[in-house]
């Protein structure tokens, strides 16, 4: 069915972080089924859908600077941990019926194929969905970075961010109970006020390719689909 949205092609980072549930790390197959429907069910609305899974729920690279050991290990390590993820959200897409692809920006060839910008574009005119594995395959970026990056090559005509928080606000409402929450805001905006709910190479990577931004909460069942269909609750980041 082909229904009047707001965007035909889009590129989904999911949280990694929200993927461990209550558990407080890993993955709780029952968050992953969730996350899986709300993606099935905004598919079914035409809209062609790769997405960029983060690592958060298993590895930061920080985490190992911050305790004096090596950064770039660190974030191979978190890299790995999207793999992982990768791996969970497609068998959980598969489970309803959306055939996935996932492709690794690190070459591990008996798990995954690797990714190519030809290869994404291939199976995501075939009509599957794309699971970018592995972020940039690069140290000191995150999956932000990946998720702006492989937007622009998809030509994916706007980065759904899928986070804890339901938009972007004045300062970290997890940190600030008096942060405001923006309905919209320009991606200069973003990066001149530093808000932080993305890192500023993902943001300017955006802008430059004029690639509008929404973040909104993956707490909320069926909001990804509200969203595609012009309502929902999200910050809009434009021009
Ligand atoms: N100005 C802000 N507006 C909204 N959220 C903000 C802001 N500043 C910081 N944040 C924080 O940014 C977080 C989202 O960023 P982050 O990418 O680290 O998490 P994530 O989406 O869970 O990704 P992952 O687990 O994949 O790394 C939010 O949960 C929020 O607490
Ligand atoms: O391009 C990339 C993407 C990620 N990393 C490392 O992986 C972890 C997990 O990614 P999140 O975006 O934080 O969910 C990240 O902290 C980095 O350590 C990377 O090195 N390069």
């Amino acid at each position: 069915m082909t229904t009047e949205v707001r965007y035909r092609r889009v590129l989904l980072k999911v949280s990694g972080e929200a993927l461990m549930g209550s558990q407080g790390f890993g993955i709780d197959v029952a968050v992953a089924d969730r996350i899986a429907a709300d993606i099935a069910e905004a598919r079914s609305l035409g809209v062609e859908i790769s997405i960029v899974i983060g690592g958060g729920n298993i590895f930061r690279g920080v985490a190992v600077a911050s305790k004096g050991g090596d950064r770039v290990t660190g974030d191979h390590m978190g890299m790995l941990g999207t793999v992982i993820n990768a791996l969970a959200l497609r068998t959980s897409l598969i489970k309803m019926g959306v055939e996935t692809i996932v492709l690794s920006a690190i070459a591990m060839p008996e798990i995954c194929e690797s990714f190519s910008q030809r290869t994404a574009l291939a199976h995501q005119a075939a009509g599957r969905v794309v699971i970018f594995a592995g972020g940039t395959g690069n140290p000191f970026f995150t999956t932000d970075s990946a998720g702006a990056l492989r937007a622009a090559e998809m030509g994916a005509t706007a980065l759904f961010k899928a986070t804890q928080v339901d938009g972007i606000y004045s300062a970290d409402p997890k940190r600030d109970p008096d942060a405001v929450r923006y309905d919209r805001l320009t991606h200069d905006a973003v990066l001149q006020k530093g808000l932080a709910v993305m890192d500023v190479a993902a943001v300017a990577l955006a802008r430059e390719n004029h690639i509008p931004i929404v973040v909104f909460s993956i707490h909320e069942k069926g909001e990804f689909a509200k969203i595609l269909s012009g309502g929902g609750r999200a910050t809009i980041v434009t021009d």
